[in-house]
Order: C-alpha cells, then structure tokens, then sequence
C-alpha cells in the first residue's frame, strides 16, 4: 500500500518504518527541517532501540522516505497517517492546534488535486473523543467528499517502540465507513498474524479507548506509589506486597513498580485531557484528579529523604544523579521526575553533578548547564555526598560498589527506582533509602 506519514517523531517515524518493513511505500512528512535533515542524511532523530536496523534496510529497499513536501505525500497515498504532537493546553486540555492545522491543509490539498480518489486519513495521535468528527468537518468545508477520517490511536512504549508495534496486544480502529475498515485490515493484517485482535469500533469509542488505557495505568502506578508511601510508614515492605499481589492474575504483574512518579511525553497530559474532556461532557473522573495530585507529590518525595537525612539543609552539598530520561531505554526528558528532583536540589543551593546513557542532550534543553554532566557513571560520584538514582537503567543493576563506595564522600545512596536489595546494602555498609520499604542505616 502507498502511504503518507505526517509528523515523524517517536510514533510516526517508528510506524513509518515498521509499515515500510512490511512491504508498504511511506512517504514521512515533517516541517522541522533539523529533523529533515538528520532524516535524508540516515541518521535517527531519536534514541529507540531496534529502529535503526529497520530504518537503514528500507530506505535501501525504497520504500521509506522523508519529505517536508505534503502535497507530493497526499497526492501519492491511499492512506494518511496523522502522528502530529497533541501537547497539553493551558487548562489541561490537549492542543489540536497541530491536528487541525494538517487537517486544513489537507483539505486544500485535495480540493487542488484534479482526481478525486478515495483517501484515508487516519488520526494516529492521541486525540480527545469528538477530534475524528472535527478533522471530518474541517476536510468537508473544502467540497470533499471521497474519504473517510479513521481513528487508530498507537500503544506503543518509548524504549520498546519498535517491538510493541510489530506485535501489538491489540489494534484498535475507530470508523464508520466498510471501505475504511477493510484498508485498515489489509494494512494491519501482517502485525496480528499471531493471533492478536483488532477491535473495530465507532471513531468516539476509539479515542475514549487511548485515554482509558493510559489514565488507567496512570492510577494503577499512582495506588502504588501511595501504597508504597504507606508501607514505608507501617514498616511493611511494598516489594513484598507488589509480588504477592501481582501473582492474583486479576492483578497481574505488569506496572506495580511504585517509584518517583510517572512521566513522560503520554500519561501526565492524557490524565489531564481526560480531567478536562469528562469535565466538558459534565461526568468528570474525580479519581484522576487525585491521580495527577499524588503523582506531582510524588515527584517531591525523594528530595524530602534526602532533606530530612541532612537535617534541613542541603545548601552547598553535592549530588551525584544517575539516570536523567523518564523511564530507562529511552533519551526522552518530557515530565521526566528527574527535572523536578534536580531543579528542587539546585533551588536549595545543592549541586548535581548527572549521567544518562542516553537522555544528557535532552537534559540540557530542559536542565540547562545548571547541573555538570559527567561522562559515565563513576565520573559522577568523586566528593559527592550522596548518589541519586533516578532511571532504573539496566547498567545501574549491578555496578561495582567498591568503586562506588571509595568515590563518594559518605556511603549514601537514595534509590528512587528501588533497584537494590536493602539487606545486600547493608551488608556492603551503605545507608540507603529507598520506596516503600525501611531504610537501612550503615
Ligand atoms: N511518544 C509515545 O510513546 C506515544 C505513544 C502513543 C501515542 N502517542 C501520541 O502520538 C502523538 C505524537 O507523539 P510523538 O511522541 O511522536 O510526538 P513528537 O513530538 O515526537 O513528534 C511529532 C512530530 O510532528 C512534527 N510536526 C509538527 N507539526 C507538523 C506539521 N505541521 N507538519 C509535519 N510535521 C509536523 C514535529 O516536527 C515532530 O517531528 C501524540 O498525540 C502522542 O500523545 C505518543
Ligand atoms: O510500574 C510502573 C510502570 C511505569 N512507571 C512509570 O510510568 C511512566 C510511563 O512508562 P511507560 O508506560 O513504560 O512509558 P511510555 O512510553 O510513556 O508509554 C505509555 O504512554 C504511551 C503514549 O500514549 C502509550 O502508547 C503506552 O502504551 C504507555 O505505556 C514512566 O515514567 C515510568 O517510569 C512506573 O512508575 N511504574
């Protein structure tokens, strides 16, 4: 199939590419042209593990390519992918200023066009239910009349972006027109071949879905996070009661981790979209109001820790941070905990001196030169009196504790992630706080 990918951030560079894989041409539309550049010269924009492989092999084969040229990419597409940035407003609520833009400039485009063959547009970013509606009107004003607008909001993880794409737990389609669904299936029939589904539904059920999802494990962290603050105070240990309550398969395992709060380019601005659109409809979801308070609060949680351990004051002490990105795999700074944890020790007249394996370029857009950024693990922690762990990275599992022990100034660690065992630290003589669980005194 022939088609156009508008916007090629995390999802549409990581969709484009993984339809190329399939067989499919895809023309990848941006208007940054940094990002253009860095494009048409093979070289990923982002840190996404499993991408490039793909990247470079179908860009050999000819069936991915990066334009700043919408027209040539309408013109030539059955089926438009729309994965532009959909930011939180002012009041919460989620910015279609990039959605509808693209969307009039659609219409224009194929008002021009001398065929008039049926196209798909398809909103693949994440949009408030209504949004499918709004993009229909905008390209009717233009006198079209041979499309469909299809809602099929995207699942995947950033640090997994690749794989959960080309194996997908589900699909989700939202449409009204017969023609429509039967292109969608055509096209996503390889990525369900192991037997996963495509739920087809009403384009208002489909938005509603996204949001759903991403609130819904929002709150699921934000009851752990809670319940990990509780079990600190009654002296239980919340690993132990994560393991054993993931293990009812009512439950399940998967994202119990309780730690520094949520961040991220999805969760923190979906819950508040979602505050905002059930609010408009007048049936506002009071639980994400407190979802979104206790996440904020619990941005501030380890910075208290280390606070209280020094007494009040932490004015010309210096922090060694390891782990800057919002989750590990990633180099994406956006909601990162870390942003308010750092800016929390500066504003006290701390200093921070950080590493990421990935995310130390992003750092600088939203840290500036404020915190010094170290070139690897160990070069962070000389004099320092503490170490911070913000991402749980896989190279901070199982460093070598001697080293860091002889480096720091005192053997204080304060692990927002908890990726250490608090009996091993004791044993190695470290004091150490952790989430949820007592801290160890050495
Ligand atoms: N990042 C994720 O993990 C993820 C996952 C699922 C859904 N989503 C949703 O997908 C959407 C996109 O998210 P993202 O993280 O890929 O965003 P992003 O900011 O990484 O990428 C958006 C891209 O759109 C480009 N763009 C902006 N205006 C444009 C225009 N007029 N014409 C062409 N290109 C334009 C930008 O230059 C950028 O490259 C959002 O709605 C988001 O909520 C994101
Ligand atoms: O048990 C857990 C799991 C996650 N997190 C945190 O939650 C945030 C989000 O993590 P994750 O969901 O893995 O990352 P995203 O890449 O933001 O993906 C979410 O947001 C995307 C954008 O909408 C959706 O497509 C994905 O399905 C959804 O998981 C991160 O800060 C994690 O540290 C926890 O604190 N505990």
């Amino acid at each position: 199939m022939k088609l156009a990918v508008i916007g090629t951030g995390y999802v549409g560079l990581v969709s484009g590419t993984c339809f190329a894989e399939m067989g499919n041409t895809v023309i990848c539309v941006d208007n940054n042209p940094d990002k253009l550049e860095k494009l048409n010269k093979r070289i990923v924009p982002i840190y996404e593990p499993g991408l490039e492989i793909l990247f470079q092999r179908n860009i050999d084969k000819k069936r991915l390519s990066f334009t700043s040229d919408l027209r040539r990419a309408v013109e030539e597409s059955e089926i438009i992918f729309l994965c532009l940035p959909t930011p939180q407003g002012e009041d919460g609520s989620a910015d279609l200023k990039y959605v509808f833009g693209v969307a009039e400039e659609i219409g224009k485009i194929l008002q021009s066009l001398p065929n008039n063959e049926f196209k798909i547009i398809v909103n693949k970013s994440t949009v408030p239910v209504g949004t499918s509606t709004a993009v229909r009107q905008i390209i009717e004003k233009y006198n079209i009349e041979n499309f469909e607008v299809v809602s099929n909001p995207e699942f995947l993880r950033e640090g997994f972006a690749v794989d959960d794409f080309m194996k997908p737990d589900r699909i989700v389609v939202g449409a009204r027109n017969p023609k429509a669904f039967e292109k969608m299936r055509i096209l996503y029939e390889p990525f369900v071949r192991q037997g996963n589904p495509i739920f087809e539904m009403d384009p208002e059920s489909a938005e509603v879905t996204k949001y759903a999802s991403n609130s819904y494990l929002a709150m699921r962290i934000t009851f752990m996070n809670e319940l990990a603050n509780f079990c600190e105070k009654a002296g239980a240990n919340v690993e132990m009661v994560r393991k054993a309550m993931g293990s009812d398969s009512r439950i399940g395992k998967r994202f119990l981790f309780p730690g520094i709060g949520y961040g991220g380019s999805c969760f923190p601005k979906d819950v508040n979209a979602l505050i905002k659109t059930s609010e408009e409809f007048g049936s506002p979801m009071k639980i994400l109001k407190v979802v979104d308070e206790v996440n904020k609060n619990q941005k501030q949680l380890l910075v208290k820790k280390v606070k209280e351990h020094f007494n009040g004051n932490i004015e010309g002490k210096k922090f060694a941070v390891w782990g800057l990105s919002f989750k590990p795999n990633t180099d994406d700074m956006r909601e990162a905990p870390s942003i308010v944890i750092i800016n929390q020790l500066l504003d006290s007249n701390a200093k921070v001196v950080a590493y990421d394996p990935a995310a130390m370029e992003n750092a600088r857009f939203y840290l500036g030169d404020k915190p010094e950024y170290a070139q690897d693990q160990y070069s962070a922690l000389p004099d320092a009196d503490a170490l911070l762990i913000l991402t749980e990275w896989n190279e901070f599992r199982n460093p070598d504790f001697d080293k860091i022990k002889s480096l720091l100034k005192n053997k204080l660690i304060f692990d927002g992630r908890n990726i250490f065992d608090p009996a091993k630290m004791k044993e190695l003589g470290f004091t150490y706080y952790s989430i949820g669980r007592k801290p160890v005194n050495n």
